[in-house]
């Protein structure tokens, strides 16, 4: 079997699809995609070709080691983002091929269902309360929220007390009955995160993520000394080789490696079974479209330490396109009581509805996310 052509498709709310085909019929689908930065990451898969154009797909390894060291600059969001929709299309066909799902192949179930959660508020956390509750009818008692709305480097005590407000009224309305994580969404940076931590402890949220910026992560062992919330990250990480170091420095409780960021599959898979050697839990960040989550779940029922997964039904960057549009087999993708079942079809277990991507692609939005400032006017991490 020879690989014969890639056609990449930006489609709404912000997403792209990647299809391989092979000169054997079997086609292998992929969402290689930065959000932002879509045309980018599409013209990074066109330079990947060469690589690609004539080889066995079942030879994922090897394309994978050649796409990521042959061109001599190597790691960062583009070029892992493009290496990681491929290779999720290559697992695809692999897969297809052998008419087993991809978590098959991989040494099979570790669990029988996967717990998810679901964002709630906005970019400016709001009516929290209400979607929640809306939420927990539809089975979610797990949920992530912004931690912030813009936060300067040095901010007021104000600010502090609304997030803290913010936090003690879910504990005030839910107790104990419901989860959640915070995103500071590296809008705090080091000398707000201490007075974060500590005012937001007593009211014991699931997990912070992004604590820092990912570009600040030696601050990560310095936090989880003075705090019990346990500190997440991962989704601005992109190869095994930058998590190594943050895994050997410590402070992390969960990782977050983005199934459609860092490498796909082959890459996340090996970052999995480094987190788990340390202890630390792996949730991996999916706020895009269906390939990629059906990715992360492929991940997630061989991975001992998967523990949480997002997903992005209802998440407030889906405008103009929702998680399972693109998909035939919505009914594999179900949440019940908060968790999801091993998708069940052969690959990636997500069957694509071809015409509407074609037809959703002719007029594709340049998402971009908004560019917030300061009231000093100098710009704010968004
Ligand atoms: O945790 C999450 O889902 C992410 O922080 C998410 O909000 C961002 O990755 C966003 O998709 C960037 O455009
Ligand atoms: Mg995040």
């Amino acid at each position: 079997m020879k690989i014969i052509k890639l056609t990449t498709y930006r489609v709404p709310p912000r997403w792209m699809l990647l299809k391989i085909e092979t000169d054997e019929g079997v086609v292998g689908w992929g969402e290689p995609v930065i959000e932002g930065r879509a045309r980018t990451v599409e013209t990074a898969v066109q330079e990947m070709e060469p690589y690609l154009i004539g080889q066995d797909p079942s030879r994922i390894n090897d394309l994978w080691q050649t796409m990521y060291r042959a061109g001599f600059y190597r790691g960062g969001a583009i070029l892992m983002s493009a290496i990681a929709g491929i290779d999720q299309a290559l697992w695809d066909i692999k897969g297809k091929v052998l008419g087993k799902p991809v978590y098959e192949l991989l040494g099979g179930l570790v669990r029988d269902r996967m717990k998810m959660y679901s964002w709630v508020g906005g970019d400016r956390p709001s009516d929290i309360i209400e979607q929640i509750r809306t939420l927990q009818k539809g089975g979610f008692n797990t949920f992530k929220m912004n931690g912030t709305e813009e936060l300067g480097m040095l901010d007021t005590s104000a600010k502090v007390d609304e997030a803290v407000r913010r936090v003690a009224e879910i504990r005030e309305a839910f107790g104990t009955t419901i989860e959640f994580g915070l995103d500071f969404h590296g809008r705090v940076a080091a000398p707000m995160a201490k007075t974060l931590l500590r005012e937001l402890e007593q009211f014991r949220p699931l997990f912070v993520e992004e604590p820092v910026l990912a570009e600040q992560a030696e601050y990560y062992p310095r936090l989880a000394e003075m705090t019990s919330i346990p500190l997440a990250a991962g989704e601005r990480m992109y190869s095994r080789f930058e998590f190594k170091n943050v895994f050997a420095a410590g402070g992390l409780s969960i990782v977050q490696p983005d199934l459609s960021h860092a490498g796909g599959i082959t890459e996340c898979l090996k970052i999995a079974s480094m987190a788990e050697a340390y202890d630390i839990t792996l949730a991996p960040h999916c706020p895009l479209g269906p390939v990629a989550l059906a990715s992360c779940l492929q991940v997630d029922f061989v991975s001992y330490n998967a523990v949480l997964q997002e997903q992005s039904m209802g998440i407030h960057y889906n405008k103009g396109g929702e998680l399972l549009d693109y998909v035939v087999n919505k009914e594999d993708f179900k949440i019940v009581d908060g968790y999801c079942n091993p998708l069940p079809k052969p690959g990636l277990g997500v069957v694509v509805d071809e015409e509407r991507v074609i037809e959703a692609s002719k007029n594709a939005p340049d998402w971009r996310n908004p560019v917030w400032r300061h009231e000093d006017g100098s710009v704010a991490e968004w």
